[in-house]
């Protein structure tokens, strides 16, 4: 499935133009497709259409006739005083059929009496802040108990970037033109759009442009995952080090290396604070696990660094972060992990926020990768966590840019950037909001780094995965998403994996 930017949509747009097709029909098939949606989703009896002054409003009019033509009792506000173009011609075709327009002081009357609502007021075409006229009309949208489907992309919400700035409408379904928008699956836009879904609008192939922000599915993933060749012994299978946990944090670093050793790789060694290390060594029966010395709050310190680097060598990738606390020495040992191992090297969690102000990732030759979450990012980047989720895109390109690495910015969407290329993942599920499910996902991605993947193609695959096993448990168990908790990912990651090898779609 294709993600566009308001740009990318401007440009397919203007070529399929150019080579003949009109906008007129465009906006048709983009209407009709959208209202046929509409009646097969929410089966109204009577709805209002809230049509703005654009094309956005100009697609309103064409599902407004639609549903007129299946009997629905339709109400249409048009917020402009006159139209042009092809809103114009669609909004004359709407009063030749006799159907009611509306001011916008009758709006409130009318959502009360209705069960669906077309927010056609705003879409690509807006950017920034709304206008209080707009604003308002929003407010009366969200107040309303009729159900909303959202024209493109939900009123208020950048359709590039998924950034809001003011008012918003929430949608129960938003149904976009040809290609989804970047702005309905990156938070908060994704919030804001409810389900989504894409109508074809008869955009030719050969009109389609290079979209700048991929959607992060099991197509795209489609052959990148490495089969572990013939010969083989445990270390060619990929050798993960993990630098994770504390004595009084434990558990992340059980989930780090359970969740590397169900990603395939052979063999996982696991370098915590000493205090912490006999009960690790009890639990994680296939890991090799040492203790390095540690500071008096438990956390590994001084002489650690060594140790790390000793394991080093033997590893095709570093993990560190899980659990292995703030401070001084953690910082000390996380500048020296990144300056000084040649292998991929992932940094998660504490490694992260250890990093803030630090500007060794930006010195580091060799490939990076950090999972931070809205919070770890601002500490990373001298921002607050709610600036960084106000501008999560924008955020993930900027870290990467600024630190010369793969960030992948953990959330309800998770968006990975390296360089110019950014991906958005949709397999993610509100189950993983739970403690520990981040660990497994560093050790997920640090197997694959490991396994000898590139950096942004591991973060992707990795997301990928997590969230499909999440999903594969829910389908599975039938319990309530909010049960999950973090290690019961790890039985299901096999079959995420498998689908991915298999590249069989999931359902
Ligand atoms: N590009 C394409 O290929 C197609 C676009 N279509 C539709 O056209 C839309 C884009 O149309 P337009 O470019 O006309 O733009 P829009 O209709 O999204 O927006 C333009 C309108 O928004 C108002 N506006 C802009 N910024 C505002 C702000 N800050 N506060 C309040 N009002 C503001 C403008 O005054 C103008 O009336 C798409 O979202 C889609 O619905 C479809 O018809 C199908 C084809
Ligand atoms: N609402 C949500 N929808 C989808 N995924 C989520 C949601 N909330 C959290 N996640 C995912 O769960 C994981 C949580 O990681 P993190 O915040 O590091 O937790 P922890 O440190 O406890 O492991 C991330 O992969 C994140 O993307
Ligand atoms: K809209």
């Amino acid at each position: 499935m294709r993600l566009y930017t308001a740009e990318e949509m401007g440009r397919a747009d203007r070529a399929a133009q150019e080579m003949g097709i009109s906008g007129r029909v465009l906006m048709e098939r983009a209407g009709v497709g959208m209202a046929s949606l509409a009646l097969e989703r929410f089966s109204p009896r009577r709805a209002v259409a809230v049509c703005g002054g654009g094309n956005n409003g100009g697609d309103g009019f064409v599902v407004a006739r639609e549903l007129h033509r299946a009997g629905v009792e339709v109400e249409v506000l048009a917020t402009r005083e006159e139209y042009r173009g092809d809103p114009e011609a669609n909004l004359r075709a709407l009063k030749g059929l006799g159907v009611r327009m509306i001011r916008p002081e009758e709006l409130g009357v009318s959502l009360g009496r209705a069960d669906l609502v077309v927010d056609a007021l705003l879409g690509t075409g807006f950017s920034g802040e709304v206008r209080e006229r707009e604003a308002a009309l929003i407010r009366r949208i969200n107040a309303s108990p009729a159900r909303v489907l959202a024209v493109d992309v939900p009123s208020g919400v950048d359709g590039s970037t998924g950034e809001v700035r003011g008012e918003a409408v929430r949608a129960d379904l938003t149904v976009c033109a040809h290609a989804l928008k970047v702005g309905c699956v990156i938070s908060p836009g994704r919030e804001h759009a409810g389900e989504v879904a894409a109508v074809d609008i008869g955009l030719p192939s050969e009109a389609e442009v290079e979209p700048s922000v991929v959607l992060n599915d099991a197509a795209s993933l489609a052959g990148l995952i490495p089969r572990t060749a013939e010969p083989a012994h445990k270390y060619s299978a990929g050798a993960l080090l993990v630098v994770a946990g504390s004595r009084a944090m434990t558990g992340a670093a059980v989930m780090t290396v359970a969740g590397a050793q169900r990603a395939g790789c052979g063999i996982v060694f696991l370098v915590t604070a000493a205090g912490a290390a006999p009960l690790l060594d009890a639990r994680l029966t296939e890991a090799i696990v040492e203790g390095a010395p540690e500071d008096a709050e438990g956390h590994m310190g001084e002489g650690a660094l060594e140790a790390v680097l000793g394991r080093a060598g033997r590893a095709s990738a570093v993990v560190v972060g899980p659990g292995i606390g703030v401070g001084e020495g953690g910082r000390r040992l996380v500048e020296g992990i990144v300056r000084e191992v040649e292998a991929p090297v992932l940094l998660d969690a504490d490694a992260i926020t250890n990093l803030s102000g630090s500007d060794a990732l930006a010195a580091r030759e060799a490939p990076a990768v950090i999972t931070p979450h809205a919070g770890e990012l601002g500490r990373l980047m001298g921002a607050g966590a709610r600036e960084i989720s106000a501008s999560r895109l924008r955020h993930a390109r900027e870290a990467a840019a600024r630190h010369g690495c793969c960030v992948l910015l953990k959330g309800s969407d998770t968006i990975i950037a390296e360089g110019e290329k950014a991906a958005v993942n949709p397999t993610g599920h509100v189950a993983l909001a739970t403690a520990g499910t981040g660990d497994v996902l560093s050790g997920v991605i640090g197997a694959l780094l490991s396994r000898g993947m590139g950096a942004y193609d591991a973060a992707r695959a990795g997301a990928w995965a997590h969230g499909r096993a999440a999903r594969l448990w829910l389908r599975e168990t039938g319990w309530p998403a909010e049960s999950l908790i973090a290690t019961d990912l790890l039985p299901h990651l096999p079959r995420a994996f498998a689908e991915l090898l298999e590249g069989r779609p999931p359902r």
